[in-house]
């Protein structure tokens, strides 16, 4: 049986060339499914989840072999296990430093008298629904029967030992890419959680990667007082940029800087960037721990329930529809229209939708539609004015970009730079209501990087606060190569490649795609 090995390369990888990879993974379920260490580890055939849709079922894996589904959970362990600073030197580690507070008389044990700590074999499952068939909603199985597979990945949090001395650390932070909610939560989380191992140089890198090799931007000492009240505001204290990387610059400035611990914040690209130095400074056998913390405001890092800023975009994005709802409300025949980031993915505009309550129309790049035609969405707006008098539609920025011109330009970081769908569907709708000689007031809304720039809300804060904790956590228990990330409830660490394969986009076969369908009242528009 061929099994496809652990991904090696860098960068936005084609799903398709990892041939096991989970492919449209949705992970709003909660369930509490961690597996502790200090009891028996990785029991292979005790039965739990694994997924892809059984039509995608892998033709690599020959299933009429009875031990494909041990060999998968081995090949899967591999493929998560998580690159370790012992993979290339033999350091002894020490006890850690890092201990919660406490008053009293057994000061001499701190770990073990609060057993604050994880142990390095605590998993948590990483699928946790068991489908019986390949046709149930969102299912996702990697053979034809939609088999459960029990995968099982490392669970974050501190450990007893550590890999570095706190005394002699010099940790960077670095902000990369779009700005979005939280930034500046995770980096005062960081700079907090080192603090407390004794870690007294600390430094931000300025603009991105471009603070690398840029010579005109100095590094930002940072402390707990300078971090102290950052999180009160939106943005970046050390600023975002795109583009420019060169993994061999970069690497040059981290060890003339000597840089023990870089904590790299950003997403899809910046991952992949992220990657590419790691491997660089283990070709270089320098002892540096890369640790990730997915940024995206748009929720498009895969396995993970979620990502920091996306549900203070959610939130933030309810406001631009209720404004767009009252003014179509109160306008004879009006038609609200809010565009919402999301390049590849409409998470934003489906859940925006869903909370919102207020939208007919949820237009996502993954679900594709016309305009134009009897099922298109104009036919369809032509019945809501007749029926309710006005109509509201949500679209995200990367939706029917077929039905735009294509310029093939891309941004400095190489995305593609997208045609305006939001100022296309305005026109579209404008000139058809006038040539069947109906009124239309048509109010477009686009509130996109007012919705970013703003600081996280509760839930995000919370997140930004663990995901930063454990990313220092992570460096400390001596691994790199890693992100940090929330996977069914619970707080794990992940091997880069493994969260980079794609975007995760929202599976229009999902339960959560046919919620948004039933609370819109929308047809499909095909
Ligand atoms: N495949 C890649 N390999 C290395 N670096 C990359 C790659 N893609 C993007 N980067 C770098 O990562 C940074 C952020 O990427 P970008 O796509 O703009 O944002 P994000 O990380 O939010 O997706 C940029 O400096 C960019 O040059
Ligand atoms: O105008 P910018 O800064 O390039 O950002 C626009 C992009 O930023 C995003 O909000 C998030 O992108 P990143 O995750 O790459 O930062 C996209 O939805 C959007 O296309
Ligand atoms: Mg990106």
């Amino acid at each position: 049986m061929a099994f496809v090995s652990p991904v090696s390369g860098v960068g936005l990888i084609n799903p398709e060339q990892h041939g096991l990879h989970p492919k449209g993974y949705s992970s709003s379920f909660h369930f509490s499914c961690i597996k502790f260490g200090d009891s028996k580890r990785h029991t292979k055939n005790s039965r739990c989840s694994m997924v892809v849709r059984s039509s995608d079922a892998n033709p690599d894996i020959d299933f009429s072999d009875p031990d494909w589904k041990q060999q998968y959970q081995e090949e899967f362990e591999k493929r998560f296990s998580l690159p370790h600073l012992n993979d290339l030197f033999d350091i002894n580690p020490i006890q850690t430093t890092f201990a919660l507070k406490c008053r009293g008389s057994d000061e001499t044990e701190p770990g073990e008298r609060k057993n604050g700590y994880v142990n390095d074999d605590d998993r948590t499952l990483l699928k946790v629904i068991k489908f019986a068939s390949p046709n149930s909603a969102g299912a996702e199985c990697i053979d034809p029967d939609c088999s459960w597979v029990e995968q099982w990945i490392h669970r974050a949090g501190p450990r007893k030992k550590i890999y570095y001395e706190p005394g002699a650390v010099k940790a960077g932070i670095v902000t990369c890419g779009g700005l979005c909610p939280g930034l500046n939560d995770v980096i005062r989380q960081i700079v907090f959680t080192l603090d407390i191992y004794g870690v007294k140089n600390i430094v931000g890198i300025p603009f991105g990667y471009r603070g690398f090799f840029d010579k005109s931007l100095s590094e930002i000492p940072l402390s707990r007082q300078v971090v102290q009240n950052i999180n009160l505001a939106g943005g970046s204290l050390l600023g975002v940029s795109r583009g420019s990387a060169s993994t061999g610059e970069i690497v040059d400035s981290i060890q003339a800087r000597r840089i023990d611990m870089l904590f790299i914040l950003g997403g899809n690209g910046t991952h992949a960037g992220a990657h590419a130095i790691h491997e660089e400074c283990r070709k270089r056998k320098l002892k540096v721990s890369v640790v990730c913390v997915p940024k995206t405001i748009d929720n498009d890092i895969l396995l993970m329930d979620k990502t920091f800023g996306f549900d203070t975009a959610v939130e933030e994005a309810q406001r631009a529809i209720n404004s767009a709802y009252i003014e179509a409300h109160s306008a004879y025949h009006g038609i609200g229209l809010v565009k919402l980031m999301g390049r590849s993915s409409g998470f934003i505009a489906m859940h925006a939708s869903l909370s919102s309550g207020q939208i007919d129309v949820c237009l996502i790049p993954e679900v594709p539609f016309n305009l134009e035609g009897p099922y298109g969405v104009l036919k369809h707006l032509e019945q809501l004015i007749q029926t309710k008098g006005s109509a509201v539609v949500c679209v995200a920025e990367g939706a029917g970009q077929n039905l735009l011109e294509t310029s093939n330009a891309t941004d400095a970081s190489g995305n593609i730079v997208l045609g305006d769908i939001g100022v296309h569907i305005q026109q579209k709708i404008k000139t058809h209501f006038k040539g069947i000689g109906v009124h239309a007031d048509v109010k477009y809304i686009d509130p996109t990087y007012m919705i970013r720039a703003i600081r996280a809300n509760a839930s995000d804060a919370i997140l930004c606060t663990v995901l930063g904790q454990n990313a220092v956590h992570g460096a400390f228990a001596g691994f790199s190569g890693i992100t940090v990330g929330l996977c069914n409830t619970h707080y794990v660490y992940l091997p880069i490649p493994e969260v980079i394969t794609s975007p995760r986009c929202v599976n229009p076969n999902s339960r959560m795609w046919h919620r948004c369908l039933t609370s819109t009242g929308q047809p499909d528009f095909l």
